[in-house]
């Protein structure tokens, strides 16, 4: 049995999952991966912790087989994140980028390698999964939205600020307004807000929301109905808590699926062993 290991470095956060040759890549129990973790970019700047994550990896797993990553945080992360594992650099350690080929799908991105690599691997996560018109959204710093024909064809997307970027820089560029505060109380919102808070996260919520509905009928006018709606990132809770309210998206097969980039670079790996 072999064991991969792959690390999505977004913006954010560093996430990391290991599997087993045994384990099924279409398999959505949420016990799938062996081991598996994140770290926020700001934690992974202090050496203490960086330590601590490297004896955490290297202690808890056996040595990997393979390692695929995908990073837009720039070169320096993927460099402090090797930097981690000196006894691992034996391994040919595969970036995933937005112009790695995939067999079975495509993208018509005017210039492929300037799409993000965990966009494109998100798409290939939602490929291993099933082959229906499927619209990825990933809800992390960005909120992107990406649609992927059931023919293997991704027909682009949009990118927009994420829920914190919208909401910080609505605090940062006014005179007036604090920093919107979403406790874990706060409901899910239908209607107008009645004070500054409730008006910031609505308006931010509805602002995504719009996106979504706007990028299901825009697939539908193309002919590649949204059969599935696939949200992962760290704020699909709160997206997917929101589309309930709206029937119109309600009405779609929406499932928050965590780790669809680290699926995706799995399959990715697989197919490049
Ligand atoms: N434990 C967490 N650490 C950091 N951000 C989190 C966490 N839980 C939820 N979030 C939210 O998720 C967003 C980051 O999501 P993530 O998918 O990790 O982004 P990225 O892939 O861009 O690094 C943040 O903007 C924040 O709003
Ligand atoms: C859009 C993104 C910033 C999203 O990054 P994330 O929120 O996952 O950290 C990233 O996919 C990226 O830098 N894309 C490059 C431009 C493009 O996809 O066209």
């Amino acid at each position: 049995m072999s064991l991969y290991l792959v690390f999505d470095i977004g913006n954010t956060r560093l996430k990391w999952a290991a599997v087993e040759s045994t384990q099924n890549i279409a398999d959505r129990n949420k016990k799938l991966w062996a081991y598996s973790g994140s770290i926020s970019n700001q934690s992974f700047q202090s050496p203490e912790l960086r330590v601590e994550l490297s004896d955490y990896i290297s202690k808890t797993m056996p040595k990997p087989d393979a390692i695929g990553f995908c990073c837009v945080a720039g070169d320096t992360a993927i460099q402090n994140l090797r930097s981690l594992f000196p006894q691992w650099q034996d391994l040919n350690w595969k970036q995933l980028t937005g112009d790695s080929p995939y067999e079975g799908l495509r993208t018509l991105y005017e210039d492929p390698s300037q799409l993000g690599a965990d966009r494109w691997a998100g798409v290939i996560g939602a490929r291993a999964l099933s082959s229906t018109n499927t619209l990825i959204i990933n809800a992390g710093t960005a909120t992107t939205i990406d649609l992927l024909g059931g023919n293997g064809v991704h027909y682009g997307g949009w990118i927009l600020p994420g829920l914190n970027l919208m909401q910080e820089s609505l605090s940062s560029n006014t005179a007036q307004l604090p920093l919107a505060v979403r406790s874990s109380t706060t409901a899910a919102q239908a209607s107008f807000g009645m004070n500054t808070n409730g008006a910031m996260t609505g308006g931010c919520d509805a602002a995504q929301m719009g996106a979504i509905l706007r990028a299901a009928y825009l697939a539908k006018a193309m002919n590649h109905p949204v059969e599935r709606i696939w949200l992962d990132g760290g704020n699909a809770k709160i997206l997917a808590n929101e589309i309930k309210q709206f029937p119109e998206l309600a009405a779609l097969p929406v499932e928050p699926i965590e780790g669809l980039v680290l699926r995706g670079l799995w399959a990715w790996l697989l197919q490049n062993l």
